[in-house]
């Protein structure tokens, strides 16, 4: 590790170390710009530390930013969120200490829109299976007779038309599926015709014709469990849900139990609540659940600009300058 620069401004990390650790290649970066300061520093040394501290740098969704954490920074002014989703930032809480909020929408959009293609080609094609099959010591089950759905000419109900959304729409358009996508506010006639998109005001509607359902919108006390039993009901039997935004949109029971019963044909997940999951959780039993371990942005390229992101956020704050990607309170 560097050698620590005192004159630098002081940024909160959670740690080097593990999975909640700041990725460990751009730790030299990281240093060039600031002093780095971690968690456990300050919590070892709270009085002389916290006030140093001008940013937090949350990767990975650590550190927490509770109250407790804003009174022991008394010169705090940004809390830097790798990512795009907040759903873990108490927002008005952040406000309340004159703090503000940035985040990475640009950095994650394309590789999130690709993990869920990824996730939506896998599950139909049955890739996991087969690569299991494919591996199995027993070759008596190899078999040509094993089959997935057409994915060219089918049916995708995109639910959440931000950035990543309509970027899957992009996608979906070259396999030549017919898009349907359903969202708070209606995109502009243009932005539908160039991805050939069209708008379902009613979420039951596109969940009755969809083949596959993609959740791409981020958990608000809106969305909380969107898709539960009555949504899943009125999927096809054959219908592929491909979750890419927080497991908490779906009712998790609910799911388990139309995937066991037949209610939904398959899903993809790269999300899920909590992360991970239990080792004798039922979806790890199902053949027909595809998991991942949340990875929509786990591209070299696009954490390193999350990083180079966040420190051009960071910098301008202290700077006074406006911020980018600055999360305003609704
Ligand atoms: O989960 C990923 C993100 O919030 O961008």
């Amino acid at each position: 590790m560097a050698m620590e620069d005192q004159d630098l401004p002081g940024v909160l990390v959670s740690g080097f170390e593990g999975p909640s650790g700041i990725c460990k290649d751009h730790v030299g970066e990281l240093q060039k710009y600031f002093n780095l300061i971690t968690m456990q520093d300050l919590l070892e040394n709270k009085t002389q530390v916290g006030p140093k501290i001008q940013a937090a740098y949350i990767w990975n969704r650590k550190p927490a930013i509770d109250q407790e954490l804003l009174q022991s920074l008394p010169a705090l002014k940004i809390v830097a969120n790798a990512g795009a989703g907040l759903d873990h930032l108490d927002l008005k809480l952040i406000a309340s200490f004159g703090v503000k909020v940035a985040n990475t929408p640009q950095a994650v959009s394309s590789p999130t829109a690709d993990m869920g293609m990824a996730l939506l080609l896998a599950a139909a094609r049955r890739v996991v299976e087969g690569h299991q099959l494919a591996t199995s010591p027993d070759t008596k089950s190899f078999s040509t007779n094993w089959l997935g759905q057409e994915v060219t000419g089918s049916t995708l109900g995109i639910i959440g038309m931000g950035s990543i959304g309509y970027k899957v729409a992009q996608r979906a358009r070259a396999f030549e599926m017919n898009i349907l996508y359903h969202n708070r506010k209606r995109r502009k006639s243009e932005e539908e015709e160039a991805v050939g998109a069209t708008y379902c005001e009613r979420l039951d509607d596109l969940l009755q014709r969809s083949d596959f359902v993609m959740l791409a919108m981020s958990l608000t006390p809106q969305t909380q469990r969107l898709i539960g039993r009555r949504e899943l009901r009125l999927m096809k039997p054959t219908a592929i849900l491909v979750n890419i935004g927080r497991g908490l949109l779906v009712d998790q029971d609910a799911l388990v139990e139309a995937l066991q019963t037949g209610v939904i044909g398959a899903a993809a997940l790269d999300v899920s609540y909590p992360e991970p999951l239990p080792r004798d959780h039922p979806l790890l039993k199902l053949k027909n659940v595809t998991l991942t371990p949340h990875i929509g942005s786990a591209t070299h390229q696009a954490r390193w600009q999350m990083m180079e992101n966040l420190i051009g956020s960071i910098l301008a704050s202290l700077n006074g300058l406006p911020i980018p990607n600055e999360v305003l309170l609704k």
